[in-house]
């Protein structure tokens, strides 16, 4: 993980609350800061998909040549593989209470598990607790499947926490008060492996649906004061292949200037004020304030053109890597 030095300091605005601001010059594409979640969780289709990851850290168990094998029903060879794909079998290991039913990539991530939340939610402590998590979890499945957009082990993590270490709830009062990796140089070459890339992912949305990139959510602390902006100047991205969250800067950004992310997907950036408004006010329940809104305050109330209902209703956040609110 970077060593974040810090660039910004946590402000107050009179109408957004807290608020990011950079502090000294933050260049294009500059990783503004990492941070791990306070908790994170799995969403629990990802077993039903048979998606395998470390129960710790997110990490994928599976190699990326399995990965692309189990969506797209197809035996598919990556170029690159054995240089790129960080899966290393040889590490992963079960808890050693409740078997393979909580797998990790390491023997540290078992440890940390354990120490943080799961010698409260092992399974083999009674079977009283494994039957009861497991009914809360099939219920929660019958509500939420598909798409569940958060997972109530997530809360029942953060539960077995407060449980294991009792300071955690001042963390979380805080809290609520407040890949890309260039193989080739060749051209050519870079096009054939994006032309892979785009047809591997038509083909895994086929069969598997548009919920690929999503593995589980988390609460990250630092993360959660940043507001949203219709032209934001920096992403959330997951360049760990784990839980650890980079932010990394969009445009170069000066000091006194706020640090902002879209809370939309890239689809939505451009339709009319009216339509982002609309689904920020339903869905994120304020009204959005941010440069480009005050921009366009003018324009008429017209919704995209292709805008439709079904667009409006579903949740544009749903296929992110992870889900940080
Ligand atoms: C994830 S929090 C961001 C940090 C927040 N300002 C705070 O004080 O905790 C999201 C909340 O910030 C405010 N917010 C974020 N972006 C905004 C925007 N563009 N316009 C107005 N309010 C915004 C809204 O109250 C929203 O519910």
């Amino acid at each position: 993980m970077a060593n974040n030095s810090v660039k910004f300091s946590i402000n107050h605005d009179a109408i957004k609350g807290r608020c990011l601001i950079a502090t000294e010059t933050i260049h294009t594409g500059e990783i503004i800061f990492e941070e791990l979640p306070l908790v994170c969780s799995q969403f629990l289709w990802n077993a039903e998909c048979k998606y395998d990851a470390c129960q710790f850290c997110l990490t994928p168990l599976e190699t990326a040549e399995e990965n692309v094998s189990r969506l797209t029903k197809e035996q598919i060879k990556l170029p690159y593989f054995e240089q790129c794909c960080q899966t290393n079998k040889s590490k992963h290991v079960d808890c050693l209470g409740c078997g393979q039913k909580e797998r990790y990539c390491s023997i540290e991530c078992r440890q940390h598990a354990f120490e943080i939340y799961h010698q409260t939610l092992c399974y083999s402590r009674s079977e009283e607790l494994a039957n009861n998590l497991n009914k809360l979890c099939d219920l929660w499945k019958s509500i939420h499947y598909p798409p569940e957009t958060a997972s109530i082990m997530l809360l029942v993590k953060i539960l077995a926490r407060i449980k294991q270490d009792s300071t955690f709830i001042q963390k979380l009062q805080q809290f609520s008060k407040n890949c890309e990796r260039l193989v080739a140089n060749n051209p050519d070459e870079c096009e054939q492996i994006n032309q892979l890339v785009e047809t591997l992912f038509e083909k895994m949305e086929k069969i598997s649906g548009c919920f690929l990139n999503t593995e589980g959510s988390g609460l990250y602390e630092l993360q959660s004061c940043i507001n949203h902006s219709c032209q934001p100047n920096s992403e959330v991205c997951f360049l760990h292949n784990n839980f650890i969250l980079s932010l990394k800067a969009l445009e170069t950004i000066n000091p006194g200037e706020e640090i902002t992310i879209c809370y939309l997907d890239e689809c939505w950036r451009d339709r009319s004020r009216h339509s982002r408004n609309k689904y920020i006010r339903e869905n994120y329940l304020f009204t959005c304030q941010c440069p480009k809104c005050q921009q366009q305050m003018n324009d008429p109330d017209v919704t995209s053109d292709e805008d439709d209902d079904s667009d409006l209703q579903s949740n544009p956040d749903d296929d992110e890597a992870m889900n940080c609110d």
